[in-house]
């Protein structure tokens, strides 16, 4: 739990309309619901009869105490697990059965709780590996239609150097192998990475996860940026409460796999069960105080 974070314009943040017309490397905005989604391991019940909806182009934050089932919830989302019951609807189609690759392919993006980056390549390989999620040539149509590869090889160049790298300010260290970079600079380069996908909807596990305090910030901003100019779906699990209660649209709490609290930031906060579930896990004192703290200004 921290502080409220303080959200300095990045450098390269432009007008929503200054991002449509470079082109913004994101597709409509999508829209989610869960519907009545149940999942077990064995005799734990992770998830049970979990209903909620995320809004095309809003900042969802999934919240809860340790156990509470976040990450059972975000991998039915992402396609990882599949739930005993109920449904996940994408704009509208029922997604529940949908294999990882077809997500990506119809507009699912998502970064990981422990970074999954190949640490011995450069952050723009990295990059151009999400970009390579929808090149519509693969190894043996390279051989035939070398030209077609070719133009997109360059386009893909185009794509990365000029839109994601500048977006997100990693110009100085593109040729940089991954191991090198601070943790916060690999967060990031991450995060390039799922927009090279061109999400529609973006699935964040804990993106502040580890953070020191100013790089919690830039990435916050970086996250509302990204929703702002591009107006990207965003669907994110954190701890950090300051920075969900400061960049989210609408947060949803989860405590033993339930629902207990769905709402805007200063609802959620008021929320007397919410603050009891907290309480009840046993988290950090920080966290008793903050939830103490906002609950009695809302
Ligand atoms: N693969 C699994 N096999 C068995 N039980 C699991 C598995 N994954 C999660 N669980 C159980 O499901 C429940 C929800 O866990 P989950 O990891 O989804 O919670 P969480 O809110 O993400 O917790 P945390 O904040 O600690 O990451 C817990 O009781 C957990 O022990």
């Amino acid at each position: 739990m921290s502080a409220p974070v303080s959200l300095k314009p990045h450098r390269g943040a432009a007008t929503q309309a200054e991002a449509a017309r470079k082109g913004a490397p994101s597709g409509a905005a999508a829209s989610l619901e869960v519907e009545g989604v149940s999942l077990s391991f064995g005799g734990v019940k992770a998830l049970r009869d979990v209903s909620f909806s995320v809004a095309p182009g809003s900042i969802t934050a999934l919240i809860g105490p340790n156990g509470a089932g976040k990450t059972s919830m975000f991998n039915c989302i992402s396609g990882f697990y599949k739930p005993q019951q109920g449904t996940i609807r994408y704009n509208g189609e029922d997604i529940t059965r949908m294999h990882p690759p077809h997500r990506a392919r119809i507009g699912f993006a998502r970064t990981f709780q422990n970074i999954a980056l190949f640490r011995g390549m450069t952050v723009l390989d990295n990059i151009k590996l999400g970009r390579h999620a929808h090149l519509k040539t693969n190894i043996l149509d390279a051989f035939a239609y070398w030209g077609r590869a070719a133009r997109e090889e360059m386009e893909l160049r185009r794509d990365v150097e000029e839109r994601i790298i500048d977006f997100l300010e990693i110009n100085h260290i593109r040729n940089m192998p991954v191991a090198a970079l601070s943790y916060g600079l690999q967060k990031r380069v991450e995060l390039a990475r799922a927009l090279a996908m061109h999400p529609r909807i973006l699935l964040l596990d804990e993106p502040v996860a580890g953070m020191n305090r100013e790089e919690t910030e830039d990435m916050a901003r970086f996250i509302l940026d990204v929703k702002e100019e591009w107006g990207t779906t965003i669907l994110m699990v954190e701890h950090d409460m300051g920075m969900v209660m400061d960049i989210s649209d609408h947060v949803v709490v989860l405590n033993f796999g339930e629902v207990i609290a769905s709402g805007l930031p200063h609802e959620v906060q008021g929320n007397a069960q919410v603050a009891e579930a907290y309480l009840g896990a046993g988290e950090p004192a920080a966290i008793k105080e903050k939830i103490h703290k906002r609950a009695s200004v809302a």
